[in-house]
């Protein structure tokens, strides 16, 4: 099922157990806000960590930014707990990672309902391992209740045993499967994590290839990251301009089927692509 437009360009985790970052993220110009209860918070730290995220996406302090709590796995011992008092928080999304299967999908949201989560508490669904990337397509479209793909790369690379090299080029099919799934099934889809805080010329790099793939928006682990990435994500002034020349130059030939703008054929399929960038950026600046 398709959504209206949401922006989705910056999307930043932090640990659940870290309650000054929980409070720094009120200042942030994240488009959203994962919650971790999952690797990043140790086993000791769980339960505290859960009672904090809960707290904090029952407050309604985050304003327009998406609360999302990331739950641990099916199948680990806080899972069940943790994905119980997410539902009763009612956050705007409850992230599950490691999600194995079309199936998975079902049985969580039939769990989500079962704890009574609210119907804005969407499901977000982590896309981080070999049998997941090549059922992508079954998992994007088993349930209207989903929302949002997510990449996991840190994990997808560990299973694969491959390498973190500049470019990604060992996840490149593996991020374009996801990205095709997601397009199938008409759900937002969110790049991974680049683990270098202090690389911002690395990371602008993989934010620009995020958006020529066709993500939706990054995740991120550091505030130093997030504006960088709302940049990349949105359109930028040139396209704007260029889209508003599109749309222009096709409602100027009244009907008939092919003009040019700018020297370049444009078709109904870029019409409609050039109003995708126009409702983006207006998306965007309504944010700011
Ligand atoms: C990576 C970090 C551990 C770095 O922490 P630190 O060295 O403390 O950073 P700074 O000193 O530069 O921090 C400056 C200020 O910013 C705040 N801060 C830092 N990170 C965050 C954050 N994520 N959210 C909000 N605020 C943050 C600090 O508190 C400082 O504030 P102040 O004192 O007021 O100046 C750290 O950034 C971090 O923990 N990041 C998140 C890590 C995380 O959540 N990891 C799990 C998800 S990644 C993943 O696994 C995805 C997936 O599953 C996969 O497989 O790939
Ligand atoms: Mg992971």
């Amino acid at each position: 099922m398709s959504e209206p437009y949401r922006p989705r360009r910056s999307v930043l985790y932090m640990p659940g157990s870290n309650e000054r970052a929980l409070e720094k993220a009120k200042t942030l110009p994240v488009d959203g806000l994962i919650l971790d209860l999952e690797d990043a918070v140790a086993p000791d730290a769980k339960p505290g960590a859960r009672e904090n995220v809960c707290a904090a996406a029952a407050s309604s302090a985050y304003g327009q930014r998406e609360v999302t709590i990331r739950v641990n796995a099916a199948g680990t011992p806080w899972h069940d707990a943790d994905l119980e008092a997410a539902c009763a928080a009612g956050p705007d999304g409850i992230v599950v990672p490691k999600v194995g299967s079309a199936d998975e999908v079902r049985s969580l949201v039939a769990a989500m309902e079962r704890h009574g989560a609210p119907d804005r508490t969407r499901l977000w669904a982590m896309v981080e391992t070999p049998g997941a990337v090549l059922d992508a397509r079954a998992i994007a479209a088993a349930s209207d209740r989903l929302a949002v793909l997510v990449l996991g790369t840190n994990d997808l690379v560990k299973e694969l045993r491959a390498r973190f090299v500049a470019g990604r080029a060992p996840l490149l099919t593996s991020l374009s499967l996801v990205v095709l799934a997601a397009r199938e099934a008409g759900v937002a889809v969110l790049d991974g994590v680049y683990n270098d805080v202090v690389d911002l010329e690395g990371f602008e790099a993989e934010c620009r290839q995020g958006v020529d793939l066709g993500f939706d928006g990054k995740t991120l682990i550091h505030p130093g990251q997030v504006e960088p990435c709302n940049r990349a994500f949105a359109p930028s002034q040139a396209e704007v301009e260029d889209a508003r020349g599109v749309v222009a130059a096709w409602a100027a030939a009244r009907g008939r089927g092919v003009v040019t703008h700018d020297g370049r054929m444009v078709e109904n399929l870029h019409v409609e692509v050039a109003q995708r960038v126009l409702a983006v950026d207006e998306a965007v600046r309504s944010r700011s």
